[in-house]
């Protein structure tokens, strides 16, 4: 019996990665590389597509650098916005459903302490990366059977990420100075492609998509700074004696890390925590929590040592 086939774009990233990993064996991946497809080139997009004949296409690529978008701004563009256009009506000529990521930056930014970010609150990005991306999730949803999942803060053993930049600052014996007053929803890769696979045979079947948020928290659990999944993280590497016990995370501020390295050239919200509640409905259970994912990670970095 033939598998469904299913495309990955960005498969190499640490999303496309966690997703190949975790890969129930019920289908074939096709992963192109950049190499195969370059995703500013807009035009090869569909044709792409149409050709592989996929049973349902996931999109993992994006362009990621927040700071960088803001001169870059028609390259961030063309691959975070123009191709998932050009994607979803590719997937809108095979009758398929299109998978793609989105973040919590686009939304501007709540008060510490506010409640956490739902799928209804209007969006209003204050980077040009978070604009490029609401474009983007706007022209994904405007098929009924596509999914849109909002992942933030996303960390794990796959590429160069917040969380293995900062273990390996930290291994390399420099000191980490985190942020306390910068709040979001940290998630494990791992947990997104779990909850993706759980998601996939529904699609498949022609159930409809729509605009969840995947994030490792929920109503009732509170947001998390930047500096606790630094200390997170740094916790559970002393476990496995990835750093001496007596390693320690500095608590630091925006505003003194800023006087320090300077001000980045893009804006970030203060607070962008995100709700997964409408999610959590959807599977029938709750999603893991985002300290669950600090083990695997450093299991996994270790591993490749
Ligand atoms: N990382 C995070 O903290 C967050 C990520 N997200 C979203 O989650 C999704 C997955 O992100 P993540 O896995 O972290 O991303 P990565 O940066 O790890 O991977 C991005 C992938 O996109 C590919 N890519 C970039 N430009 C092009 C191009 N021009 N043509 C073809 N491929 C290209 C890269 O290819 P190559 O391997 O060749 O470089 C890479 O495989 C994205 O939509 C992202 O915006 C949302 C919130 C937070
Ligand atoms: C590197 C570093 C950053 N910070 C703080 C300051 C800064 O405001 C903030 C931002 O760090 P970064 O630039 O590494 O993170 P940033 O690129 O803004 O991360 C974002 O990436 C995109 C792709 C998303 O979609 C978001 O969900 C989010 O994950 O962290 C520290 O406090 N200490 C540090 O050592």
């Amino acid at each position: 019996m033939q598998l469904p086939k299913l495309l990955i774009l960005g498969a190499g990233g640490q999303v496309g990665q966690a997703l190949q990993a975790s890969s129930p064996g019920l289908y074939t991946l096709i992963t192109p590389t950049r190499a195969d497809l370059d995703l500013t080139a807009s035009a090869a997009i569909e044709p792409f597509i149409i050709a592989t004949k996929p049973a349902l296409v996931i999109n993992c690529a994006a362009y990621n650098f927040v700071d960088k978008a803001e001169q870059e701004r028609e390259r961030c563009r063309l691959i975070n916005a123009t191709a998932v256009a050009r994607m979803a009506a590719a997937c809108e000529r095979l009758a398929i459903p299109l998978v793609h990521f989105s973040t919590d930056y686009v939304f501007e930014g709540k008060a510490a302490g506010s409640a956490l970010y739902t799928e209804d609150e209007p969006p209003c990005p204050v980077n040009h990366y978070g604009q490029t991306k609401l474009a983007g999730e706007r022209a994904a949803l405007a098929q009924s059977r596509n999914l849109v999942l909002r992942v933030s803060w996303v960390f794990s053993e796959f590429g160069a990420n917040m969380g293995s930049r900062m273990l390996a600052a930290a291994c390399a014996g420099q000191p980490l100075r985190m942020a306390s007053d910068q709040w979001g929803s940290p998630t494990y890769a791992g947990h997104i492609a779990e909850t993706v696979w759980a998601l996939v045979p529904a699609l498949l079947r022609g159930e409809p998509g729509g605009l969840y948020h995947l994030s490792g928290l929920s109503a009732v659990m509170p947001a998390a700074s930047r500096w606790d999944l630094a200390a997170g993280l740094v916790e559970a590497a002393i476990a496995a004696a990835m750093l001496p016990a007596d390693y320690r995370v500095d608590a630091t501020t925006q505003a003194q890390w800023q006087a320090l390295f300077g001000v980045p050239a893009a804006s970030r919200p203060d607070f962008s925590a995100m709700a997964n509640d409408k999610l959590a409905a959807r599977l029938g259970r709750a999603l893991p929590h985002w300290q669950q994912g600090l083990a695997p990670c450093v299991t996994g970095l270790l591993a490749q040592s």
